[in-house]
């Protein structure tokens, strides 16, 4: 898949880099502080309980919330950016957005295109060939026509995805891409998240799918409004934090190199956990016999 944006900025500098003193929401203090450096060309998931903050930190790191703190985007802050120069830098899918449900599939993703369009000049040829391109990625092509109102989640889910794509940006910042998303189109969003990345592409997402979250490239692990560990899957340090926050109700197993998270009943929270969430606990080695797809 071929990226031609426009706006991919030159320079070395990480994606993105955060240094947060907090965010707080309605007056409640929801994010404490923390850092975050987020490398070029991998895939970066967030994960951690409920209310841990993932949503907050997605949306804070995007410009969408007021905070206390320094973020940079490609080595500017934030607030520096031009609007538009950062609207094609910076790609969006948010959480269960409900809005242009009048409007065709086929505008709704035109509107990724805005970015890269002149004032009143309507779009290009290239415009045109992007959200065809971002369309059939995403299998939604065949519903170009139709209101999104009239679409099922999952639809809905893989047009609200091509419009992102559509952008073209060098950063894709996605809470809950997975959701609505049978086996077979979040299979399809891996293969698509580890190709934008091989194209020097910087992805987060937000995901509860942490079968799908383990196989990122790095995990940020997040647990009341703090960073608890960043790290690839494959660290124990990593998993071990995993366990921690998910109040070592997983079982974390390796199969044929890659981890899979199995949620089990054994523990509550109100019982004694493990002694420690030293590498390794609940952990269970095991020699599957499955076939890697
Ligand atoms: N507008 C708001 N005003 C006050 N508190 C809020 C607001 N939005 C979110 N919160 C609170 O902030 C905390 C973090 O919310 P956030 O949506 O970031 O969590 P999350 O980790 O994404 O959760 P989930 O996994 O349930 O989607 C939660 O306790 C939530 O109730």
């Amino acid at each position: 898949m071929k990226n031609t944006s426009a706006a991919a900025p030159h320079t070395a500098a990480p994606p993105l880099r955060a240094r947060l003193q907090g965010v707080s929401l309605q007056g409640t203090p929801i994010l404490g502080a923390l850092d975050l450096n987020i490398a070029p060309a991998q895939w970066t998931a967030i994960v951690g309980p409920n209310g841990a903050g993932k949503s907050t930190l997605l949306r804070a790191v995007a410009g969408l919330l007021p905070l206390q703190g320094h973020v940079e985007l490609f080595g500017r802050p934030l607030q520096q950016w031009d609007p538009k120069a950062r609207a094609r830098t910076l790609a969006w899918l948010g959480q269960n957005e409900h809005s242009s449900d009048e409007l065709k599939a086929y505008e709704v993703v035109m509107l990724g295109r805005l970015p890269h369009q002149a004032w009143l000049a309507g779009p290009s040829a290239e415009d045109h060939a992007a959200v065809a391109q971002a369309m059939r990625q995403t299998q939604s092509w065949d519903w170009r026509e139709r209101p999104l109102g009239q679409l099922s989640g999952g639809e809905r889910q893989r047009v609200l995805l091509a419009r992102a794509l559509a952008v073209q940006a060098q950063l894709l910042l996605m809470d809950e891409p997975l959701a609505h998303l049978d086996p077979p189109h979040q299979a399809d969003w891996l293969q698509l998240v580890r190709a934008l990345a091989a194209q020097g592409v910087a992805v987060i997402s937000v995901l509860h799918e942490l079968n799908m979250a383990l196989q990122a490239d790095s995990l940020v692990v997040m647990q009341g409004g703090q960073v608890r560990c960043h790290g690839a899957p494959e660290q124990p340090e990593t998993r071990a934090a995993l366990q921690d926050v998910f109040d070592h109700r997983l079982h974390l197993i390796e199969v044929q190199g890659q981890w899979l998270a199995l949620p089990f009943a054994g523990a509550t929270p109100s019982q004694p956990r493990p002694q420690s969430a030293t590498p390794g606990s609940n952990v269970l080695p095991l020699k599957s016999t499955h076939r890697q797809p």
